[in-house]
């Protein structure tokens, strides 16, 4: 792997950490995806959340029921017909996960140096003796002096109430461990994470399978979050999903968790259309002084591959505080020079006090680093990475960027149908916003007539520097004959409105012309 030696352009100049950074209407490039639960589920709360700059809203089915994410995505629904900002679902799956249920919700204390036994038999209740798991196998893939942490469901690392467990002996189906550290658990679900063991259990297990089948196609979900271990995982949720009408287009985005997931991480990457790096779990699983490589290397193989990737657990501690601590500021910060698409907001909006400043903080720090990332450097190399002869919309994608750069303009604005032209535009990071417009493309299934373009449009709400504008359905004769000016027209509009463009503002254009895909620069007027 090339690394690069300067993330940042140089030199910074230091009064510059003392200018205030400009209110700005418009949201940073850098994506921001919510968890959305019981402190982020109300229409008013979920408008707040759209309007600081949240546009992925997760619903995570490793807890709650079908029903009341129903109710939290309909809740999401008015406030985005409220506010009139576009978000993407994702749809989260349990996958392979160790649970612990907590029915009683009664906080357990477990004390240091005592022992404490983990059971499948989850007909019993939870104690600080005794804690039922979801899953038999456990027994037969662990040994003695193996370790085993238990946190709370997103837990944050922040919190006193999460225990390490070093196991002591293995009795037949249960498994005897010593407390490393006195920790009360709390709430009703806590989660399990025992270090480089394989969990003999699918990655898309029969649960999940069901919520994608019914939750999942009732809504049409543009994104599916899929616990990943293998290339093959992906494969065979793509083809389960390809059986499932509207859904077959759902995105798969893999979530790396585990050594086995990094291990594969080239062959998941090149099956999957995007990643998520899970530093919850990946961050226990791998020494702390190695946890920074892994998400270097990784975000540098999705950014030259051009696929969005997706980084969590940035803000922990923004769960109970106004403020996050400097080393998370920092962090989101390097996420973003390091080249991520988007940030994944877990603890901090499903059960925070602060939902909404917290978005609002997170894409702050994103804008600020955003405009010190080094655009130069990283062209270089996505260029060279890629090589010549170059694919005819490789190059038209880098050309648009590099010529909006050149002449400083406000935006660049591509027409796009599949979203493929829009995503290689910000492969090369344009420094400015990109509206891709989505034009609707009429198809058949033999049993009706539907307008595509929906899916597509939202599915860019996840990738950095891309904000979606899907063009009105009565253009798509127009766009078949070339000349695309009123959509272009209504794209400008919307620039405007979005206080991205202003008169006199040059604007890249990125379009089909008959058969050739061409770049022009426009100069406006007032
Ligand atoms: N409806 C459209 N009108 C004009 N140009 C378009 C349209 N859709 C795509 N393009 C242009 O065609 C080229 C291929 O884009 P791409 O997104 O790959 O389209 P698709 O895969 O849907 O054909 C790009 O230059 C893009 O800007
Ligand atoms: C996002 C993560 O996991 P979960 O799906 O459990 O929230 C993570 O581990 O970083
Ligand atoms: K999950
Ligand atoms: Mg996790």
């Amino acid at each position: 792997m090339h690394s690069s030696p300067l993330l940042l352009e140089e030199p910074i100049r230091m009064v510059s950490v003392l200018e205030p950074s400009k209110p700005s209407f418009f949201p940073a490039m850098t994506k921001i995806v919510g968890t959305l639960g019981p402190k982020s589920r109300s229409v008013d709360i979920i408008s707040r959340c759209l309007g600081a700059g949240m546009s992925v809203a997760r619903l995570d089915f490793s807890w709650g029921d079908p029903e009341y994410h129903q109710e939290t995505l309909e809740n999401l629904r008015a406030a985005i017909k409220r506010t009139k900002k576009l978000c993407a679902v994702m749809l989260d799956t349990m996958g392979p996960e160790l649970q612990i249920v907590n029915k009683t919700e009664q906080p357990i204390t477990l004390e240091e140096d005592t022992l404490v036994v983990l059971t499948p038999d989850q007909n019993k209740e939870a104690s600080s003796k005794l804690l039922p798991l979801n899953f038999s196998g456990l027994s037969k893939a662990i040994k003695k002096g193996d370790t085993i942490f238990i946190g709370k469901y997103l837990f944050t690392g922040s919190e006193t109430a999460s225990v390490w467990l070093e196991v002591n002996e293995v009795n037949g189906d249960d498994i005897s461990c010593l407390v490393k550290n006195t920790a009360t658990l709390s709430g009703p679900l806590f989660t399990v994470h025992v270090s480089q063991i394989h969990i003999d259990l699918p990655s898309l297990t029969d649960k999940d399978k069901e919520v994608i089948r019914t939750w999942g196609v009732r809504n049409n979900i543009d994104i599916l979050s899929l616990y990943t271990r293998h290339a093959q995982d992906i494969c065979h949720a793509r083809e389960f999903l390809s059986n499932l009408g509207d859904i077959k287009q759902t995105h798969i985005f893999a979530k790396i968790e585990n050594i086995e997931g990094l291990t594969n991480f080239d062959g998941i990457l090149k099956e999957a259309d995007g990643i998520i790096l899970a530093r919850g779990n990946l961050g226990i699983e791998l020494p702390p002084e190695k946890v920074f490589l892994f998400q270097k290397a990784a975000i540098y193989k999705c950014n030259m591959a051009g696929k969005p990737v997706v980084v969590t657990r940035v803000v922990d501690s923004m769960t109970d505080n106004l403020r996050p601590t400097r080393a998370e500021a920092t962090d989101v910060a390097n996420a973003v020079l390091d080249g991520s698409d988007a940030i994944l907001l877990g603890a901090e909006t499903l059960r925070g006090q602060y939902p909404v400043e917290t978005i609002s903080t997170v894409g702050k720090i994103c804008a600020e680093a955003e405009k010190v990332h080094n655009q130069d450097l990283y062209f270089k190399k996505a260029v060279k990475h890629v090589g010549e002869p170059m694919s005819h919309l490789e190059a038209i994608a880098s050309s648009a960027v590099r010529a909006a750069i050149k002449v400083r303009a406000s935006v660049i604005i591509c027409f796009t149908s599949s979203g493929r032209a829009a995503r290689l535009i910000a492969k090369y990071r344009p420094t400015m916003p990109v509206i891709s417009v989505v034009v609707p493309q009429l198809k058949t299934n033999q049993l009706k007539w539907t307008f595509t373009g929906a899916f597509e449009a939202r599915q860019s709400l996840i990738v950095r520097g891309l904000f979606p504008l899907l063009a009105d359905p009565s253009h798509p004769a127009e766009s078949k004959s070339g000349t695309n000016e009123s959509i272009l027209k209504v794209a400008l509009e919307h620039g405007k409105a979005f206080g991205i463009v202003k008169p006199h503002d040059r604007v890249v254009v990125c379009q089909k012309l008959g058969d050739s895909s061409v770049v022009k620069i426009i100069e406006l007027e007032d």
